[in-house]
C-alpha cells in the first residue's frame, strides 16, 4: 500500500520499543507499543482481531468456529479464487462457496517491521508486518483435486498506528493460465446498524443479489442499511475512500481504500438470514456488523503462467 517505509535510523530505531510477536496454537499476535493489535488465525489467514484505541474494530460472531471445521464467521477471511457460488462448467465449479482459501490452513511466513512516517511530520509511526502464504501443495487433497494449478498466494497483513493494511499476491506458478477472482471479507464492528451510513458509492452501478442479480445504480450518497443487503458494486476507483460514517454526526467509523480492487461488496444479511445461519451469533448480532468487501469479482481475472497480481485495501478507524 501506499506508504513510504523505511529502515529504522541507527541510533533511533534502537531506542524505540518494538513491536511484539506471539504464535500459539496456530494463531499470530502482533501488538504495537502503542497499543494497537492484530490477531490473525493460520486457518484461512483470517484476521480475527484489530484493536486501535483499546477497542475491537472487526466483527466475529459468537458462535464462529474457529476449529478449523468451517470458514471463521467474522473477522476478514480472503475469498479466493471464486466468488460466491462457483459457476457451471468452469474450472471453479467443484469449489465451495468463496474458495478455498478462507478454509485452508496457511503457514506464517514471518513479521517485518519499520517506520512509517507518523500523522505529524516530525514523528515516525512503527509498522507491523505479518505475511502468509498458501501454495497447492499445502491445500487438501479435494481442493487440489478441484482446482489442479500451480500457484502461490502471500497474504500481508500490515498494523499501524492507525490502519489495518491487507494485500494479497497472486502467483501463477505452473504452465497453464488460470482465472480468479478475490474479495476481502471485512466484517467491521458497528454499534448499530440504524445509526451508520455507507458513503462513496453514488453513481456506482451495483448488482442487487436480494434482487435476482439486477443490476442497479446507486442514489444515495450516504447509503442506510434498512433490510437485508448484498450488493455488489462496480468499477469503483480504489483510491476513492469508502467511508463508513455515524449517522449521527457524519464522522467517519471506517474509510478503506483499495488498490487494484474495483468492486465492493456492501452485506448484512438483516433478521432471517441472520437466523438462519448456524455459525451467526447472538441472532441480534446482524446488528452490530457491517460488511464492507473490497475485492475484484465482477470479472474473472486471468493470470498468465509466471506471472503474478497483487492487491490490497487499507482501512483507517476513526480511533
Ligand atoms: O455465508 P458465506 O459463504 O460466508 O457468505 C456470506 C455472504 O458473503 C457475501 O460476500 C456475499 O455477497 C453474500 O451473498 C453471502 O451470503
Amino acid at each position: 500500500m501506499d506508504r513510504s517505509n523505511k529502515p529504522s535510523a541507527i541510533g533511533v530505531g534502537a531506542s524505540l520499543p518494538q513491536p511484539t510477536l506471539s504464535i500459539k496454537d496456530n494463531v499470530v499476535e502482533a501488538s504495537l507499543p502503542t497499543g494497537q493489535s492484530v490477531t490473525v488465525h493460520l486457518y484461512g489467514a483470517t484476521v480475527t482481531s484489530w484493536k486501535t484505541g483499546g477497542q475491537e474494530q472487526l466483527f466475529v460472531s459468537e458462535k464462529s468456529h474457529l476449529d478449523g471445521s468451517k470458514p471463521i464467521r467474522g473477522g476478514i477471511p480472503v475469498v479466493f479464487p471464486v466468488f460466491g457460488p462457483p459457476p457451471q462448467n468452469h474450472a471453479t465449479s467443484s469449489l465451495p462457496q468463496h474458495g478455498f482459501a478462507r478454509n485452508s490452513n496457511w503457514e506464517f511466513l514471518g513479521k517485518s517491521s519499520s517506520e512509517a512516517p507518523g500523522r505529524d511530520s516530525d514523528q515516525t509511526d512503527l509498522t507491523v508486518k505479518l505475511d502468509f502464504g498458501l501454495s497447492h501443495s499445502m491445500l487438501t487433497d479435494e481442493f487440489r483435486a478441484a482446482w489442479p494449478y500451480e500457484f502461490g498466494l502471500v497474504y500481508s497483513v500490515t498494523l499501524t498506528t492507525n490502519s489495518l493494511e491487507t494485500a494479497l499476491q497472486v502467483r501463477n506458478e505452473g504452465q497453464q493460465n488460470f482465472e480468479f477472482k478475490v474479495l476481502m471479507h471485512t466484517y467491521l464492528s458497528i454499534a448499530d446498524i440504524s445509526d451508520i451510513r455507507v458513503k462513496g458509492l453514488e453513481s456506482k452501478t451495483y448488482v442487487d443479489k436480494t434482487l435476482q442479480g439486477t443490476s442497479h445504480t446507486e442514489s444515495s450518497p450516504a447509503l442506510a442499511i434498512t433490510q437485508e443487503t448484498d450488493r455488489v458494486y462496480q468499477q469503483l476507483d480504489p483510491a476513492v475512500p469508502i467511508v463508513v460514517a455515524s449517522a449521527k454526526d457524519d464522522q467517519p467509523l471506517f474509510s478503506i481504500t483499495r488498490e487494484a480492487l474495483t468492486d465492493v461488496v456492501v452485506w448484512n444479511p438483516w433478521i432471517e438470514k441472520a437466523k438462519g445461519m448456524a455459525d451467526f451469533g447472538p441472532d441480534e448480532a446482524y446488528k452490530n456488523m457491517i460488511c464492507v468487501e473490497a475485492g475484484s469479482v465482477s470479472a474473472w481475472q486471468t493470470l498468465e503462467a509466471g506471472e503474478a497480481w497483487e492487491g490490497g485495501q487499507s482501512i483507517k478507524s476513526r480511533l
